[in-house]
């Protein structure tokens, strides 16, 4: 109450509240909702009964990365990409020549051996563990760490209208044949206790920037089984998707994974925009 009457926000406020692990996300809106329509109705001449029903206070549209899609050439500082395909609800957008050849091979170069076996996040405890639904190879570049992927960090936020300090550092992807990430979300879910001290770190998965950096022979889509879409990884392509809706809500219609590869290798570098600062 004493925070409402300060004005915090209210998504901010049930943030904070499930970060304390003393609430789930959807316990913490119950309770604000609720003080909410308390001091709607203390405010109405004291008749709380008459008080008009208030809305829900997460209805309130927030700031969101966008890629301006209104033709199907992207000016960025340092290149031009293509628009290859736009799927409006949930977006998902396919973008061309966001990488050149040079820059693919220049960050798989760096990342020489140093993959390790990925790992997906543990609902239970947040821990990082090796599950068969998730067989390829991983290595991540942090910030600062190769001149290459700091042009290319500066390129994909200048794409999506959204600081790079919000973002989390490249995650390298590496399949050989048979390999694949079995269709899952890349948001992260207030509801378990694991994701929460993830979501404490920079907030939600607003969006997601798969680059593609390398061709692979056969199989390895990225596939979306809840839309019927398939994207096949073309060297130097990107693809993108929001994870949530315009009020930062996990949207259930963003399943996606990695199709297994049958002849060749993949690799691909992820690259999520947070709500807040990263790292
Ligand atoms: O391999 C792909 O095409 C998708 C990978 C993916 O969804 C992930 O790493 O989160
Ligand atoms: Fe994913």
């Amino acid at each position: 109450m004493e925070n409402l009457a300060r004005a915090c926000s209210p998504l901010d406020m049930a943030n904070s509240m499930a970060r304390s692990g003393q609430y789930s996300m959807t316990a913490a809106r119950a309770a604000i909702d609720e003080a909410v329509r308390i001091r709607a109705g203390a405010a109405t001449a004291g008749d709380v009964a008459e008080a008009p029903a208030a809305a829900s206070a997460f209805s309130a549209p927030r700031e969101m990365p966008y890629i301006d899609v209104s033709s199907n050439r992207i000016a960025t500082p340092d290149r031009e990409v293509e628009v290859l395909f736009v799927l409006k609800k949930p977006q998902v957008i396919l973008l061309g020549n966001v990488l050149s050849d040079a820059e693919c091979d220049a960050i798989v170069a760096h990342c020489g051996t140093r993959y390790t076996r990925s790992t997906v996040t543990a609902e239970a405890d947040g821990a990082s563990v090796v599950h068969e639904g998730r067989t390829s190879e991983m290595a991540f570049i942090q910030r600062g760490e190769a001149e290459v992927a700091e042009r290319i960090d500066r390129r994909l936020a200048a794409l999506a209208h959204w600081s790079p300090e919000c973002t989390e550092p490249f995650q390298l992807q590496k399949y050989g044949q048979t390999q694949e990430y079995r269709p899952h979300y890349d948001w992260l879910d207030p509801d378990s206790a694991g994701h929460r001290p993830h979501l404490a770190r920079g907030g939600q998965r607003l969006a997601t920037f798969v680059l593609y950096l390398s061709d692979v022979e056969q199989g390895g889509g990225t596939v979306f089984p809840s839309l019927g879409l398939e994207v096949f990884p073309k060297k130097g392509n990107a693809l993108w998707f929001l994870n949530t809706d315009s009020n930062h809500q996990p949207d259930t219609q963003t399943l996606h994974g990695g199709a297994p590869v049958v002849k060749g290798i993949k690799i691909i570098a992820n690259k999520w925009l947070r709500q807040e600062r990263y790292g």
